[in-house]
């Protein structure tokens, strides 16, 4: 595990990681079970996710390196080739997750890896992080059910697919899903104009499975597929695909289940790494062993330093690697600001379990302690110890140890969003204790701002710099820190955001990827 905290993909593999349980981000949740639709009658959501992704994906040009998983879509509806709702919800489903750590374009690549585990897909396909958010529409030319069967050859191998790989990423396109009334009233008879009346025939019999079965029943005859034995001939365009090669690529894919899930893992990895030349995919993101995670770090009324936070240890090969929750103690050792290691141990509390894709688990562990703050603290060690044996491991992060500062406090409990608007805006402050030796040194704010854009769901983020001010206000055992403030409002639509509070020069300070959070409330 060559894992360095902190790393910024910290969010993403825990978006990724994450699934359920204790603290959760419940991406997977909306596609379990597989079949799932939110109770409205027709949709599946993982298959509107892949095909989503999809629609995004094949309007690469792989020699001219553009286009390609790149959140265009969103940019596209009124396209007739984009003419579903199908990618509306898609980002509905994952706005939640959405920030400037975790782009569209990655969680659209990330909802093709839950939908196919949620569908009982077994086999990893990998995620990559660092696609880029289009910022306006990208080249048409998703095919249609009517396109002529070359003009589909040549836009698949512009993207950089062969005639295999299109009749490939079709079928395992159309394992899950199928034709809407709502979307395609000549293909599909019923409701058009109604969302919430829609029928739906399904490619194949297993709708809530990632099989072989819509390849199968295709050469068996008996299938139901309507773009295979649709009225409208000029529209079975599964029928063209698949026999386009004298049915050689899906006789082989109809052979064998378990490889007709390899294969659609593998070629959905392309599908969703299909990316603008611009763009510079990390190495795979596997889950995090040991994660550290500062939940606070401030000092107090009494001019204590407070320090807590979790370690999040990963649990999936249980007691055989001594990773029993309930059998391993955690501690957190901790130096202080000369680097010096502290004589005391921090206990941490086992505080609940999380699940993630492919049977991960992870055991959560939360600490918090007052520190004299005079010594203050650099860096930590963490220690677990199972408890049956007495086996002790000491993580280091890579040797140098978890890295922290207290040059920079968030005070966390001044910091705060008004839960009462005015003229719809919210009045937030931001809190920071700077420590005396670099007080002198210019403070920031940076603020994502999100604004919805005229017409579209997916939203756009801008960074706005606030400076922070002295207040004339001192802290610490010693008033070792001044207290500077950055006052802003945000409005109440989207109040929730991220900030980073940096200040540059000697080498530099910042607290990152801080989330805001209303004030307490107050009894009256
Ligand atoms: C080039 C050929 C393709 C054509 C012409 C085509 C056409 C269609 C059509 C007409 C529908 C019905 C949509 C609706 O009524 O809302 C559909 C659904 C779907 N397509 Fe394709 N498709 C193609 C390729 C693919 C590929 C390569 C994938 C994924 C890798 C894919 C994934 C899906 C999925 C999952 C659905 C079901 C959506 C749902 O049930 O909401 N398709 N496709």
């Amino acid at each position: 595990d060559d894992y360095i905290w902190p790393s910024r993909y910290d969010e993403l593999e825990d978006i990724l990681s994450l699934q359920s349980g204790y603290l959760g981000r419940n991406f997977s949740s909306a596609v379990t079970p597989c079949t799932q639709g939110g109770n409205i009658k027709g949709r599946q959501n993982a298959a509107e996710w892949i095909r989503s992704a999809f629609h995004d994906m094949i309007t690469h040009d792989s020699s001219l390196g553009t286009g390609g998983l790149d959140g265009s879509i969103w940019f596209e509806l009124d396209r007739a080739e984009n003419g579903a709702l199908a990618f509306e919800n898609t980002f509905n489903f994952f706005a939640y997750l959405h920030s400037l750590r975790a782009s569209a374009a990655d969680l659209l690549a990330m909802s093709v890896i839950i939908s196919h585990s949620g569908c009982s897909g077994t086999t990893r396909i990998p995620f990559r992080a660092g696609r880029v958010d289009a910022r306006a529409a990208g080249p048409a030319g998703v095919p249609e059910t009517d396109t002529p069967l070359g003009a589909m050859l040549e836009r698949f191998a512009t993207a950089g697919y062969s005639q295999e790989d299109m009749i490939t990423l079709v079928a395992c396109g159309h394992t899950l899903g199928g034709v809407h009334s709502h979307d395609h009233p000549d293909i599909v008879p019923g409701e058009s104009g109604n969302r919430y009346n829609d029928t739906v025939v399904k490619f194949d019999t297993t709708d809530g499975k990632f099989d072989n079965a819509v390849a199968v029943e295709y050469l068996s005859d008996n299938t139901q597929n309507p773009l295979v034995v649709g009225k409208n001939e000029t529209k079975n365009s599964d029928k063209w695909i698949f026999s386009s090669d004298n049915n050689a690529t899906i006789s082989r894919l109809a052979e064998d289940n378990a490889e007709f899930e390899k294969t659609c893992a593998k070629i959905f990895e392309r599908m969703i790494d299909t990316v603008p030349s611009t763009v510079e995919l990390s190495q795979p993101i596997e889950p995090t062993d040991i994660k550290p995670y500062i939940t606070d770090l401030y000092l107090n009324d009494n001019g204590k330093l407070v320090f807590a936070g979790r370690i999040r240890v990963r649990t999936t090969e249980g007691a055989a690697a001594g990773r029993l929750a309930s059998d391993l103690d955690v501690q957190v050792h901790h130096a202080v600001r000369s680097k010096r290691w502290s004589c005391a141990r921090i206990n941490t509390t086992y505080a609940g379990d999380a699940q993630g894709l492919y049977g991960e688990t992870f055991a959560w562990y939360e600490f918090g302690m007052e520190l004299n703050a005079t010594k203050g603290i650099s860096k930590f060690n963490i220690e677990t110890t199972v408890r049956t044996t007495g086996e002790r491991i000491l993580y280091d992060n890579g040797g140098e140890g978890y890295p922290v500062t207290d040059e920079l406090l968030y005070q966390r409990a001044d910091s705060c969003v008004a839960r009462q608007a005015v003229n719809g805006t919210r009045a937030m402050e931001a809190t920071v204790a700077v420590r005396k030796d670099r007080a002198s040194l210019p403070l920031r704010l940076e603020l994502a701002r999100y604004t919805k854009m005229t017409g579209l769901v997916v939203r756009e983020w801008e960074v706005e710099t606030i400076p922070f001010e002295k207040t004339g206000e001192t802290r610490g055992e010693d008033d070792d820190w001044v207290i500077f403030k950055a006052p802003t409002g945000l409005k109440t639509a989207s109040w929730l955001t991220w900030f980073d509070i940096i200040q540059d020069g000697n080498d530099g300070s910042r607290i990152e990827f801080l989330k805001t959070e209303a004030c307490p409330r107050t009894s009256s």
